[in-house]
């Protein structure tokens, strides 16, 4: 049986009856059909109306997608937006209990761009709303841009964590390059969160769950954009794939991706 790998959607409303929708953008089924090797199960973004237990019981991984829409700011003790800000509040309740459930049951997840900053929230963090009010940070937010290939091409470096899961991915190396598709980024972390890359202005770019049995990562960046031509991109979903084949299995995660904690190394 292949694994059941749920993906989390935003609502939009589109189409010639300009009806809502629970919408994901095919990336996301494209790189789980090709690399991860299991089928993908769209979840609704059905606020209250969501059965995270159900879900949790029955998927075998989670894949928290990006999307244009924030994090609603009463989530983290934020204020309000600016006027304009796209939220999504009935995802904000779908997707926020269920990565916290999905962790607690070991599930392996892999976090992308609003998914990333949903999994900080959902495990006690905050979010700046927008980094480019912020002196001295790098441009982030190519996501408006016009060109396809600015939009979703390299924009800046990240340094890997020496000793993290992105570092063994990467095959050693200490830094990636990444693309760029977002306004917010982590201010509090996460306290059962371990850093796995920063940008060079001291952005937090990737995380990694600490105290979990699954494989539960998260990347600022958009690694299904080119995982057919980045090796590191497509690591990322080739580990999750074997994560979620092992705890089908029964079995613990493979040696080769289980990490020690580098704030609780730091710590001793
Ligand atoms: N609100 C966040 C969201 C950034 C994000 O996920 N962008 C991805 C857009 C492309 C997609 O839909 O996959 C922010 O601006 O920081």
């Amino acid at each position: 049986m292949k694994p059941l790998i749920g993906i989390t959607t935003c609502r939009k409303t589109f189409g010639p009856f300009d009806i809502g929708n629970h919408a994901a953008s095919d990336t996301y089924v494209t790189v789980t059909d090709r690399v991860v090797l299991g089928v993908p199960v769209l979840i609704p973004a059905n606020g209250e109306a969501v059965d995270v237990e159900t879900l949790v019981s029955r998927l075998d991984g989670l894949i928290l997608t990006g999307s244009q829409s924030n994090v609603s700011p009463c989530r983290y003790g934020g204020d309000p937006h600016l006027a304009g800000t796209p939220e999504d509040q009935m995802r904000d309740a779908v997707t926020l209990p269920l990565a916290r459930a999905a962790i607690a049951a070991g599930l392996p997840v892999v976090a992308i761009c609003r998914g990333f900053q949903e999994l900080n929230v959902a495990l006690g963090g905050s979010l700046h709303q927008r980094l480019q009010d912020l002196p001295g940070r790098l441009h982030h937010s190519n996501q408006d841009h016009p060109d396809v290939a600015i939009r979703q091409g390299k924009a800046h470096d990240v340094d890997l964590t020496e000793g993290g899961l992105l570092h063994r991915l990467s095959g050693g190396g200490r830094r990636a390059r990444v693309n760029s598709l977002h306004n917010q980024g982590i201010d509090r972390l996460a306290a059962s969160l371990d850093i796995e890359a920063l940008a060079p202005d001291g952005v937090v770019e990737a995380v990694r769950v600490m105290a979990t049995p699954g494989l539960a990562i998260g990347v600022q960046w958009h690694p299904e954009y080119d995982f057919e031509t980045d090796p590191l991109s497509r690591a990322i979903f080739v580990a999750f794939g074997r994560a979620v084949r092992s705890r089908m299995r029964g079995d613990m995660l493979p040696d080769d991706l289980r990490v020690r904690s580098v704030r609780a190394s730091a710590a001793e």
